[in-house]
Protein backbone atom coordinates (compact mmCIF):
# COMPACT_ATOMS: atom_id res chain seq x y z
CA UNK A 1 0.00 0.00 0.00
CA UNK A 2 1.37 3.53 -0.86
CA UNK A 3 0.58 6.31 0.50
CA UNK A 4 1.95 10.34 0.51
CA UNK A 5 2.82 12.50 3.03
CA UNK A 6 2.65 16.37 2.70
CA UNK A 7 3.76 19.06 4.57
CA UNK A 8 4.47 22.64 3.81
CA UNK A 9 7.55 24.46 3.46
CA UNK A 10 10.35 23.99 1.04
CA UNK A 11 10.40 19.99 2.01
CA UNK A 12 7.70 20.08 -0.60
CA UNK A 13 9.72 20.48 -3.38
CA UNK A 14 11.51 17.27 -2.74
CA UNK A 15 8.22 14.93 -3.32
CA UNK A 16 9.54 12.53 -5.83
CA UNK A 17 7.71 12.83 -9.33
CA UNK A 18 6.41 9.08 -8.52
CA UNK A 19 4.53 9.85 -5.41
CA UNK A 20 1.54 7.92 -5.02
CA UNK A 21 -1.93 7.80 -3.43
CA UNK A 22 -2.67 5.58 -0.60
CA UNK A 23 -6.02 4.13 -1.73
CA UNK A 24 -8.87 4.92 0.69
CA UNK A 25 -6.75 6.64 3.34
CA UNK A 26 -5.09 9.62 2.41
CA UNK A 27 -4.93 12.65 -0.18
CA UNK A 28 -2.25 15.08 -0.57
CA UNK A 29 -2.39 17.13 1.80
CA UNK A 30 -1.73 20.66 2.96
CA UNK A 31 1.12 21.22 5.55
CA UNK A 32 -1.26 23.60 8.48
CA UNK A 33 -0.15 25.99 10.44
CA UNK A 34 -1.32 26.77 13.78
CA UNK A 35 -2.70 30.22 14.99
CA UNK A 36 -4.90 30.81 18.23
CA UNK A 37 -7.87 30.98 16.03
CA UNK A 38 -7.36 27.37 15.21
CA UNK A 39 -6.54 26.44 18.38
CA UNK A 40 -9.63 28.28 19.98
CA UNK A 41 -12.06 25.92 16.89
CA UNK A 42 -10.75 22.52 18.73
CA UNK A 43 -10.31 23.61 22.44
CA UNK A 44 -12.01 20.46 23.29
CA UNK A 45 -14.06 20.53 26.63
CA UNK A 46 -11.74 20.58 29.88
CA UNK A 47 -11.39 17.25 31.28
CA UNK A 48 -7.26 17.08 32.63
CA UNK A 49 -1.80 14.93 34.74
CA UNK A 50 1.67 14.50 35.31
CA UNK A 51 3.78 12.26 33.35
CA UNK A 52 5.04 10.23 36.15
CA UNK A 53 8.66 9.92 36.74
CA UNK A 54 10.82 6.81 36.95
CA UNK A 55 13.87 8.19 37.92
CA UNK A 56 15.25 4.04 38.65
CA UNK A 57 16.23 3.80 34.71
CA UNK A 58 18.78 6.61 35.21
CA UNK A 59 20.85 4.42 37.42
CA UNK A 60 20.18 1.10 35.16
CA UNK A 61 21.81 3.17 32.36
CA UNK A 62 25.02 4.00 34.41
CA UNK A 63 25.34 0.22 35.36
CA UNK A 64 25.56 -0.72 31.81
CA UNK A 65 27.70 2.08 30.92
CA UNK A 66 30.61 1.77 33.82
CA UNK A 67 31.83 4.73 35.01
CA UNK A 68 32.06 6.23 38.35
CA UNK A 69 29.13 6.42 40.91
CA UNK A 70 26.49 8.96 40.90
CA UNK A 71 27.12 8.80 36.76
CA UNK A 72 23.03 9.58 36.24
CA UNK A 73 20.98 11.36 38.44
CA UNK A 74 17.75 10.90 38.52
CA UNK A 75 15.42 11.91 36.13
CA UNK A 76 14.00 15.64 36.81
CA UNK A 77 10.55 15.73 38.39
CA UNK A 78 7.72 16.49 36.01
CA UNK A 79 8.17 20.11 35.82
CA UNK A 80 10.42 23.00 36.01
CA UNK A 81 10.96 25.44 39.04
CA UNK A 82 10.47 28.59 38.91
CA UNK A 83 13.81 30.26 37.82
CA UNK A 84 15.08 27.30 35.41
CA UNK A 85 17.06 28.49 32.63
CA UNK A 86 15.05 28.37 29.28
CA UNK A 87 17.46 26.50 26.81
CA UNK A 88 15.82 26.98 23.34
CA UNK A 89 19.20 25.26 21.63
CA UNK A 90 21.03 22.39 22.69
CA UNK A 91 23.60 24.27 24.47
CA UNK A 92 23.77 22.53 27.55
CA UNK A 93 24.44 19.67 25.91
CA UNK A 94 28.37 19.86 25.44
CA UNK A 95 28.88 20.81 29.51
CA UNK A 96 26.64 18.17 30.42
CA UNK A 97 28.70 15.68 28.28
CA UNK A 98 31.92 17.19 29.78
CA UNK A 99 30.63 16.94 33.55
CA UNK A 100 32.48 13.82 35.41
CA UNK A 101 30.30 11.66 36.32
CA UNK A 102 27.93 11.81 33.69
CA UNK A 103 27.32 9.00 31.24
CA UNK A 104 29.87 7.87 28.43
CA UNK A 105 27.37 6.78 25.91
CA UNK A 106 25.79 10.08 24.30
CA UNK A 107 22.21 9.74 23.39
CA UNK A 108 19.97 11.99 21.39
CA UNK A 109 16.32 11.78 20.59
CA UNK A 110 14.52 12.75 17.32
CA UNK A 111 11.12 13.95 17.35
CA UNK A 112 9.06 13.62 14.15
CA UNK A 113 6.28 16.26 14.58
CA UNK A 114 5.76 17.61 11.22
CA UNK A 115 2.35 16.05 10.25
CA UNK A 116 -0.68 17.37 9.70
CA UNK A 117 -2.74 15.19 11.67
CA UNK A 118 -5.56 14.27 8.74
CA UNK A 119 -7.11 11.25 10.71
CA UNK A 120 -7.64 13.31 13.48
CA UNK A 121 -10.06 15.62 11.31
CA UNK A 122 -9.33 18.65 12.56
CA UNK A 123 -7.48 21.90 11.11
CA UNK A 124 -4.66 21.71 13.80
CA UNK A 125 -1.86 19.08 13.38
CA UNK A 126 -2.33 16.81 16.33
CA UNK A 127 0.68 17.98 18.04
CA UNK A 128 -0.42 21.01 18.43
CA UNK A 129 -4.24 20.55 19.82
CA UNK A 130 -4.28 21.81 23.67
CA UNK A 131 -4.90 19.18 26.39
CA UNK A 132 -6.07 21.26 29.30
CA UNK A 133 -4.81 24.46 27.85
CA UNK A 134 -1.51 23.10 27.10
CA UNK A 135 -0.36 21.50 23.36
CA UNK A 136 0.06 17.99 23.43
CA UNK A 137 3.66 18.27 22.11
CA UNK A 138 4.24 19.69 25.35
CA UNK A 139 4.09 16.37 27.30
CA UNK A 140 5.91 14.45 24.94
CA UNK A 141 8.91 17.18 25.67
CA UNK A 142 8.82 17.35 28.93
CA UNK A 143 8.72 13.26 29.08
CA UNK A 144 11.68 13.49 26.97
CA UNK A 145 13.74 16.06 28.75
CA UNK A 146 13.15 14.83 32.04
CA UNK A 147 15.20 12.37 31.43
CA UNK A 148 19.15 13.58 32.45
CA UNK A 149 20.77 11.08 30.14
CA UNK A 150 19.06 12.48 26.97
CA UNK A 151 21.36 15.17 25.73
CA UNK A 152 19.24 16.88 22.65
CA UNK A 153 16.25 16.58 21.63
CA UNK A 154 15.74 17.79 17.92
CA UNK A 155 11.74 18.27 17.41
CA UNK A 156 11.43 18.18 13.43
CA UNK A 157 8.38 20.57 12.47
CA UNK A 158 6.87 22.47 9.03
CA UNK A 159 8.22 25.80 8.61
CA UNK A 160 4.93 27.58 8.91
CA UNK A 161 4.95 25.97 12.36
CA UNK A 162 8.48 27.00 13.55
CA UNK A 163 7.42 30.24 15.47
CA UNK A 164 4.59 28.44 17.03
CA UNK A 165 6.63 25.64 18.38
CA UNK A 166 9.33 28.47 19.21
CA UNK A 167 6.82 29.98 21.66
CA UNK A 168 5.49 26.82 22.80
CA UNK A 169 9.63 26.26 23.96
CA UNK A 170 9.40 29.43 25.25
CA UNK A 171 6.18 29.03 27.53
CA UNK A 172 6.60 25.87 28.91
CA UNK A 173 10.25 26.60 29.43
CA UNK A 174 11.23 23.22 27.65
CA UNK A 175 14.99 22.62 27.62
CA UNK A 176 17.75 21.25 24.96
CA UNK A 177 15.08 21.36 22.34
CA UNK A 178 16.63 22.38 18.83
CA UNK A 179 14.30 23.20 16.05
CA UNK A 180 14.84 21.16 12.08
CA UNK A 181 12.45 21.87 9.08
CA UNK A 182 9.91 18.76 8.45
CA UNK A 183 10.05 16.81 5.25
CA UNK A 184 6.87 16.43 3.59
CA UNK A 185 6.88 12.23 5.00
CA UNK A 186 7.50 11.15 8.16
CA UNK A 187 10.38 9.13 7.32
CA UNK A 188 12.00 12.28 5.06
CA UNK A 189 11.01 14.18 8.84
CA UNK A 190 13.42 11.72 10.35
CA UNK A 191 16.20 12.18 7.99
CA UNK A 192 16.21 15.72 8.44
CA UNK A 193 16.68 15.21 11.88
CA UNK A 194 19.39 12.72 11.57
CA UNK A 195 21.21 15.40 9.52
CA UNK A 196 21.17 17.94 11.99
CA UNK A 197 22.24 15.28 14.45
CA UNK A 198 25.28 14.18 11.94
CA UNK A 199 26.78 17.24 11.31
CA UNK A 200 29.02 17.10 14.17
CA UNK A 201 31.57 20.03 13.56
CA UNK A 202 33.27 22.61 16.24
CA UNK A 203 31.02 25.55 15.67
CA UNK A 204 27.35 23.28 15.24
CA UNK A 205 25.84 22.77 18.95
CA UNK A 206 24.70 19.57 18.12
CA UNK A 207 26.80 16.90 18.53
CA UNK A 208 26.53 13.39 17.05
CA UNK A 209 25.54 11.01 19.33
CA UNK A 210 26.44 7.59 19.67
CA UNK A 211 22.41 6.40 20.34
CA UNK A 212 19.48 7.94 19.07
CA UNK A 213 15.84 7.96 20.11
CA UNK A 214 13.26 8.07 17.51
CA UNK A 215 9.78 9.11 18.73
CA UNK A 216 6.80 10.26 17.94
CA UNK A 217 5.86 13.41 19.47
CA UNK A 218 2.50 12.27 19.41
CA UNK A 219 3.01 9.83 22.16
CA UNK A 220 3.49 11.73 25.04
CA UNK A 221 2.84 9.29 27.78
CA UNK A 222 6.43 7.49 27.30
CA UNK A 223 8.28 6.52 30.52
CA UNK A 224 11.95 6.64 31.48
CA UNK A 225 12.16 3.16 32.07
CA UNK A 226 10.86 2.01 28.16
CA UNK A 227 13.39 4.62 26.56
CA UNK A 228 16.49 2.90 28.73
CA UNK A 229 15.39 -0.64 27.94
CA UNK A 230 15.33 0.42 24.05
CA UNK A 231 18.50 2.03 24.19
CA UNK A 232 20.11 -0.27 25.91
CA UNK A 233 19.09 -2.97 23.89
CA UNK A 234 20.27 -0.33 20.73
CA UNK A 235 23.37 -0.31 22.12
CA UNK A 236 23.81 -4.64 22.17
CA UNK A 237 21.77 -5.11 19.21
CA UNK A 238 22.10 -2.06 17.10
CA UNK A 239 18.45 -1.11 16.47
CA UNK A 240 15.63 -1.56 19.10
CA UNK A 241 12.23 -0.79 19.41
CA UNK A 242 9.06 -1.21 21.45
CA UNK A 243 5.85 -3.50 20.90
CA UNK A 244 2.93 -4.29 21.76
CA UNK A 245 0.44 -7.35 21.73
CA UNK A 246 -2.28 -6.74 18.80
CA UNK A 247 -5.88 -5.78 19.86
CA UNK A 248 -7.05 -7.00 16.79
CA UNK A 249 -6.35 -9.79 13.96
CA UNK A 250 -4.62 -8.47 11.09
CA UNK A 251 -6.22 -9.45 7.95
CA UNK A 252 -5.27 -9.68 4.05
CA UNK A 253 -8.14 -8.42 1.99
CA UNK A 254 -7.89 -9.34 -2.31
CA UNK A 255 -9.05 -7.16 -4.52
CA UNK A 256 -12.43 -8.49 -5.28
CA UNK A 257 -12.91 -6.90 -1.03
CA UNK A 258 -13.13 -10.72 0.31
CA UNK A 259 -10.63 -12.04 2.57
CA UNK A 260 -7.68 -13.31 1.42
CA UNK A 261 -5.96 -14.60 3.92
CA UNK A 262 -5.67 -13.73 7.85
CA UNK A 263 -2.74 -13.57 10.81
CA UNK A 264 -2.34 -15.52 13.54
CA UNK A 265 -2.65 -12.91 15.94
CA UNK A 266 -0.72 -14.59 18.89
CA UNK A 267 2.94 -14.51 16.61
CA UNK A 268 2.50 -10.96 15.06
CA UNK A 269 3.16 -7.60 17.44
CA UNK A 270 2.37 -3.78 17.23
CA UNK A 271 5.14 -1.98 16.52
CA UNK A 272 5.29 1.25 18.62
CA UNK A 273 7.38 3.62 19.75
CA UNK A 274 10.21 4.69 20.82
CA UNK A 275 12.98 3.19 18.90
CA UNK A 276 16.64 3.35 19.35
CA UNK A 277 19.31 3.30 17.17
CA UNK A 278 23.34 3.38 17.07
CA UNK A 279 23.25 6.36 15.23
CA UNK A 280 26.00 5.22 12.22
CA UNK A 281 23.47 2.25 11.51
CA UNK A 282 20.22 4.14 11.11
CA UNK A 283 21.45 6.97 9.57
CA UNK A 284 23.77 4.72 6.84
CA UNK A 285 20.02 3.19 6.70
CA UNK A 286 18.50 6.41 5.68
CA UNK A 287 21.17 7.72 3.18
CA UNK A 288 20.64 4.29 1.38
CA UNK A 289 17.29 3.83 1.23
CA UNK A 290 15.25 4.79 -1.96
CA UNK A 291 12.89 7.76 -2.56
CA UNK A 292 10.00 4.67 -2.71
CA UNK A 293 11.43 4.05 1.22
CA UNK A 294 11.07 7.69 1.92
CA UNK A 295 7.58 8.45 0.14
CA UNK A 296 5.70 5.13 1.67
CA UNK A 297 7.62 3.35 4.16
CA UNK A 298 6.28 3.68 8.15
CA UNK A 299 8.97 1.41 9.90
CA UNK A 300 12.39 2.46 10.77
CA UNK A 301 13.39 -0.54 11.90
CA UNK A 302 12.68 -2.31 8.85
CA UNK A 303 14.97 0.17 7.18
CA UNK A 304 17.80 -0.71 9.57
CA UNK A 305 17.12 -4.56 8.40
CA UNK A 306 16.69 -3.95 4.86
CA UNK A 307 20.03 -1.39 4.50
CA UNK A 308 22.19 -2.44 7.54
CA UNK A 309 21.35 -6.48 8.18
CA UNK A 310 20.65 -4.81 11.69
CA UNK A 311 17.74 -7.28 13.58
CA UNK A 312 16.30 -5.08 15.75
CA UNK A 313 15.54 -6.18 19.59
CA UNK A 314 11.88 -5.67 20.07
CA UNK A 315 11.01 -4.95 23.82
CA UNK A 316 7.71 -4.59 25.63
CA UNK A 317 6.08 -1.02 25.93
CA UNK A 318 2.93 -0.41 27.69
CA UNK A 319 -0.40 -0.03 26.91
CA UNK A 320 0.02 3.80 27.11
CA UNK A 321 2.47 4.09 24.15
CA UNK A 322 -0.33 4.36 21.63
CA UNK A 323 -0.34 7.26 19.36
CA UNK A 324 -2.95 9.83 19.06
CA UNK A 325 -4.21 9.57 15.69
CA UNK A 326 -8.15 10.16 16.44
CA UNK A 327 -9.94 13.07 18.57
CA UNK A 328 -11.21 10.51 21.07
CA UNK A 329 -7.59 10.11 21.54
CA UNK A 330 -7.06 13.41 22.58
CA UNK A 331 -10.21 12.81 25.52
CA UNK A 332 -8.20 9.34 26.47
CA UNK A 333 -4.85 11.57 26.54
CA UNK A 334 -6.47 14.16 28.69
CA UNK A 335 -8.70 11.93 31.37
CA UNK A 336 -4.76 9.89 31.37
CA UNK A 337 -3.22 13.00 32.01
CA UNK A 338 -5.81 14.63 34.95
CA UNK A 339 -5.55 11.01 36.65
CA UNK A 340 -1.99 11.07 37.05
CA UNK A 341 -1.98 14.92 38.35
CA UNK A 342 -4.69 14.41 40.92
CA UNK A 343 -2.81 11.74 42.67
CA UNK A 344 -1.67 14.09 45.98
CA UNK A 345 -3.95 16.16 47.90
CA UNK A 346 -2.50 18.89 50.00
CA UNK A 347 -5.11 19.89 52.72
CA UNK A 348 -3.80 23.22 54.13
CA UNK A 349 -4.14 24.19 57.79
CA UNK A 350 -3.38 25.26 61.08
CA UNK A 351 -1.81 22.98 63.21
CA UNK A 352 -3.73 23.91 65.92
CA UNK A 353 -7.06 23.06 64.18
CA UNK A 354 -6.42 19.11 64.90
CA UNK A 355 -10.58 20.08 65.35
CA UNK A 356 -12.99 16.97 65.36
CA UNK A 357 -14.46 18.29 62.31
CA UNK A 358 -11.25 18.12 60.60
CA UNK A 359 -9.95 15.21 61.61
CA UNK A 360 -13.66 14.11 60.11
CA UNK A 361 -13.27 15.42 57.15
CA UNK A 362 -9.80 14.20 56.06
CA UNK A 363 -11.03 10.63 56.77
CA UNK A 364 -14.00 11.37 54.72
CA UNK A 365 -11.42 12.40 51.82
CA UNK A 366 -9.36 9.56 52.35
CA UNK A 367 -12.28 7.50 51.75
CA UNK A 368 -13.72 9.26 48.63
CA UNK A 369 -10.62 9.92 47.44
CA UNK A 370 -9.46 6.22 47.15
CA UNK A 371 -6.28 6.19 45.28
CA UNK A 372 -5.13 9.40 46.34
CA UNK A 373 -2.26 10.32 48.67
CA UNK A 374 -4.09 13.06 51.02
CA UNK A 375 -1.04 14.72 53.14
CA UNK A 376 -1.46 17.88 55.62
CA UNK A 377 0.19 20.55 56.15
CA UNK A 378 0.73 23.90 57.55
CA UNK A 379 1.75 26.83 55.74
CA UNK A 380 4.68 28.91 57.02
CA UNK A 381 8.06 27.03 56.73
CA UNK A 382 9.82 26.71 53.91
CA UNK A 383 10.74 23.25 55.01
CA UNK A 384 11.87 20.23 52.72
CA UNK A 385 8.25 18.88 52.58
CA UNK A 386 6.77 22.13 51.96
CA UNK A 387 9.05 22.11 48.95
CA UNK A 388 8.03 18.78 48.03
CA UNK A 389 4.37 19.62 48.04
CA UNK A 390 5.08 22.92 45.81
CA UNK A 391 6.55 20.80 43.27
CA UNK A 392 4.70 17.45 43.12
CA UNK A 393 1.26 17.85 44.56
CA UNK A 394 -1.22 19.80 41.47
CA UNK A 395 -4.28 20.13 44.60
CA UNK A 396 -5.15 21.51 47.89
CA UNK A 397 -7.80 22.25 49.87
CA UNK A 398 -7.39 24.93 52.91
CA UNK A 399 -8.94 24.39 56.01
CA UNK A 400 -10.04 27.72 57.49
CA UNK A 401 -12.13 27.25 60.39
CA UNK A 402 -14.99 29.54 61.83
CA UNK A 403 -13.51 32.51 59.30
CA UNK A 404 -14.21 33.85 56.20
CA UNK A 405 -11.39 35.29 55.27
CA UNK A 406 -8.92 34.25 52.78
CA UNK A 407 -5.73 35.09 54.30
CA UNK A 408 -4.43 31.66 54.66
CA UNK A 409 -6.01 30.74 51.13
CA UNK A 410 -4.19 34.13 49.92
CA UNK A 411 -1.07 32.85 51.44
CA UNK A 412 -1.04 29.63 49.56
CA UNK A 413 -2.05 30.83 46.29
CA UNK A 414 0.57 33.03 46.59
CA UNK A 415 3.36 30.47 47.75
CA UNK A 416 1.88 28.48 44.61
CA UNK A 417 2.37 31.83 42.16
CA UNK A 418 5.88 31.93 43.43
CA UNK A 419 6.64 28.27 42.88
CA UNK A 420 5.45 28.51 39.04
CA UNK A 421 3.90 25.08 40.04
CA UNK A 422 0.87 25.67 37.66
CA UNK A 423 3.36 26.50 34.08
CA UNK A 424 2.73 22.72 33.08
CA UNK A 425 -0.87 21.98 34.81
CA UNK A 426 -3.78 23.53 36.18
CA UNK A 427 -3.68 23.22 40.12
CA UNK A 428 -6.92 23.31 41.71
CA UNK A 429 -7.29 24.74 45.13
CA UNK A 430 -10.20 24.68 47.25
CA UNK A 431 -11.24 27.21 50.51
CA UNK A 432 -12.59 25.30 52.45
CA UNK A 433 -14.47 27.35 54.93
CA UNK A 434 -16.45 25.77 58.22
CA UNK A 435 -19.01 27.70 59.54
CA UNK A 436 -21.86 27.62 62.13
CA UNK A 437 -25.03 28.69 60.25
CA UNK A 438 -26.91 28.08 63.37
CA UNK A 439 -25.65 30.15 65.43
CA UNK A 440 -24.77 33.06 62.89
CA UNK A 441 -26.71 34.75 60.35
CA UNK A 442 -24.36 35.39 57.58
CA UNK A 443 -23.81 38.68 55.94
CA UNK A 444 -20.29 40.38 56.35
CA UNK A 445 -18.84 37.43 56.30
CA UNK A 446 -20.55 35.90 53.19
CA UNK A 447 -19.61 39.39 51.60
CA UNK A 448 -15.88 38.37 52.65
CA UNK A 449 -16.74 35.16 50.83
CA UNK A 450 -18.03 37.16 47.59
CA UNK A 451 -14.22 38.30 46.98
CA UNK A 452 -13.46 34.67 45.74
CA UNK A 453 -14.71 35.59 42.56
CA UNK A 454 -11.92 38.21 42.17
CA UNK A 455 -9.54 36.21 43.35
CA UNK A 456 -10.40 33.17 41.10
CA UNK A 457 -10.52 35.77 38.36
CA UNK A 458 -6.67 36.79 39.17
CA UNK A 459 -5.08 33.57 39.73
CA UNK A 460 -6.61 31.79 36.95
CA UNK A 461 -4.40 33.70 34.55
CA UNK A 462 -2.03 31.52 36.55
CA UNK A 463 -3.18 28.22 35.67
CA UNK A 464 -5.04 28.22 39.05
CA UNK A 465 -8.22 26.97 39.70
CA UNK A 466 -9.74 28.31 43.04
CA UNK A 467 -13.05 27.77 44.13
CA UNK A 468 -14.52 27.94 47.72
CA UNK A 469 -17.14 25.44 49.48
CA UNK A 470 -18.71 25.77 52.37
CA UNK A 471 -18.93 23.51 55.59
CA UNK A 472 -21.95 23.48 57.69
CA UNK A 473 -20.96 22.87 61.42
CA UNK A 474 -22.89 23.61 64.46
CA UNK A 475 -20.41 23.39 67.16
CA UNK A 476 -23.66 23.17 69.71
CA UNK A 477 -22.78 19.73 70.06
CA UNK A 478 -19.31 19.87 70.22
CA UNK A 479 -18.04 23.68 71.70
CA UNK A 480 -21.16 25.41 72.58
CA UNK A 481 -20.67 29.23 72.15
CA UNK A 482 -16.73 29.28 71.59
CA UNK A 483 -17.29 31.05 68.02
CA UNK A 484 -20.80 33.54 68.61
CA UNK A 485 -18.84 36.06 67.75
CA UNK A 486 -18.22 35.37 64.49
CA UNK A 487 -21.16 36.15 62.53
CA UNK A 488 -22.24 39.46 63.80
CA UNK A 489 -24.41 41.60 61.44
CA UNK A 490 -24.20 39.19 58.51
CA UNK A 491 -27.41 39.80 56.59
CA UNK A 492 -27.85 37.26 53.47
CA UNK A 493 -26.61 34.11 53.67
CA UNK A 494 -30.14 32.49 55.17
CA UNK A 495 -30.52 30.46 52.58
CA UNK A 496 -27.17 28.76 53.17
CA UNK A 497 -28.41 27.05 55.95
CA UNK A 498 -28.36 22.92 55.96
CA UNK A 499 -29.43 21.79 58.83
CA UNK A 500 -30.24 22.59 62.75
CA UNK A 501 -30.87 19.51 64.53
CA UNK A 502 -32.44 18.63 67.54
CA UNK A 503 -29.64 16.56 69.61
CA UNK A 504 -26.03 15.96 69.90
CA UNK A 505 -26.57 12.56 68.61
CA UNK A 506 -28.24 13.72 65.12
CA UNK A 507 -26.32 16.54 65.02
CA UNK A 508 -22.63 14.34 64.66
CA UNK A 509 -24.70 12.30 61.93
CA UNK A 510 -25.36 15.00 60.10
CA UNK A 511 -22.02 16.45 60.43
CA UNK A 512 -20.86 13.59 59.49
CA UNK A 513 -23.20 13.39 56.32
CA UNK A 514 -22.14 16.92 55.14
CA UNK A 515 -18.47 16.12 55.78
CA UNK A 516 -18.94 13.35 53.40
CA UNK A 517 -20.52 15.76 50.72
CA UNK A 518 -17.77 17.91 51.31
CA UNK A 519 -15.43 14.98 50.05
CA UNK A 520 -17.38 14.38 47.50
CA UNK A 521 -17.39 18.10 46.00
CA UNK A 522 -13.52 18.19 46.64
CA UNK A 523 -13.05 14.71 44.89
CA UNK A 524 -15.11 16.04 42.07
CA UNK A 525 -12.69 19.39 41.63
CA UNK A 526 -9.80 17.51 41.49
CA UNK A 527 -10.71 15.18 39.31
CA UNK A 528 -12.50 17.27 36.62
CA UNK A 529 -10.54 20.59 36.95
CA UNK A 530 -13.48 22.06 35.56
CA UNK A 531 -12.95 26.09 34.78
CA UNK A 532 -16.77 25.90 35.21
CA UNK A 533 -16.28 25.84 38.75
CA UNK A 534 -13.70 28.57 38.87
CA UNK A 535 -14.82 31.04 41.37
CA UNK A 536 -18.06 29.56 42.71
CA UNK A 537 -18.79 29.05 45.94
CA UNK A 538 -20.53 25.59 47.16
CA UNK A 539 -22.33 24.45 49.74
CA UNK A 540 -21.94 20.92 51.34
N1 LIG B 1 5.70 14.69 7.09
C1 LIG B 1 5.59 14.24 8.34
C2 LIG B 1 4.52 13.40 8.72
C3 LIG B 1 4.44 12.98 10.04
N2 LIG B 1 5.35 13.39 10.92
C4 LIG B 1 5.22 13.03 12.34
O1 LIG B 1 5.29 11.63 12.53
C5 LIG B 1 4.58 11.26 13.69
C6 LIG B 1 3.69 10.05 13.46
O2 LIG B 1 2.96 10.20 12.29
P1 LIG B 1 1.39 10.19 12.16
O3 LIG B 1 0.76 9.73 13.39
O4 LIG B 1 1.03 9.48 10.92
O5 LIG B 1 1.09 11.76 12.05
P2 LIG B 1 0.33 12.57 10.94
O6 LIG B 1 0.95 12.28 9.62
O7 LIG B 1 0.34 13.96 11.40
O8 LIG B 1 -1.16 12.00 11.05
P3 LIG B 1 -2.09 11.45 9.91
O9 LIG B 1 -1.41 10.21 9.42
O10 LIG B 1 -3.40 11.18 10.53
O11 LIG B 1 -2.17 12.52 8.87
C7 LIG B 1 3.78 12.50 14.11
O12 LIG B 1 4.36 13.06 15.27
C8 LIG B 1 3.89 13.41 12.94
O13 LIG B 1 3.85 14.80 13.28
C9 LIG B 1 6.41 14.20 10.52
O14 LIG B 1 7.26 14.56 11.32
N3 LIG B 1 6.50 14.62 9.23
O1 LIG C 1 3.86 2.98 13.50
C1 LIG C 1 4.98 3.33 13.76
C2 LIG C 1 6.04 2.39 14.15
O2 LIG C 1 6.26 1.55 13.11
C3 LIG C 1 5.42 4.69 13.80
O3 LIG C 1 5.32 5.04 15.12
C4 LIG C 1 4.70 5.73 13.07
O4 LIG C 1 3.77 6.33 13.88
C5 LIG C 1 4.05 5.32 11.86
O5 LIG C 1 3.48 6.45 11.34
P1 LIG C 1 2.31 6.36 10.32
O6 LIG C 1 1.05 6.43 11.11
O7 LIG C 1 2.57 7.53 9.48
O8 LIG C 1 2.42 5.09 9.59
Amino acid sequence: MRRLRAAAGPARENRGAGSQRCPGRRTQRRGRAVGDGLLAQLRPPRLASALNTSSSAAGSLAAMEPGPPGGSRPAEPGRRLSGAPLATSASSRSAARAEPGRLSLAVAAVLPAGGSGERMGVPTPKQFCPILDRPLISYTLQALERVCWIKDIVVVVTRENMEAMRSIIRKYQHKHISLVEAGVTRHRSIFNGLNALAQDQPDCKLCKPEVVIIHDAVRPFVEEDVLLKVVIAAKAHGAAGAIRPLVSTVISPSADGCLDHSLERARYRASEMPQAFLFDVIYKAYQQCSDYDLEFGTECLHLALKYCDTKAKLVEGSPDLWKVTYKRDLYTAESIIKERISQELCVVMDTKEEKEPISYLLEALRNELNHVKVTCGALGYAGRDTQHILEQCYSFACVNFMTSDFHKTKKLLSMLEESDLSILYPVVVVSVHFFDFKLVPLSQRMENLMWIREFAKEVKKRNILLCGLLISYSQGSVCPGAYADLFQGVPHVAHLLTWRSASPKQDEQKLQETLTQGAIIIAALIRERSLGFVGQLLVA
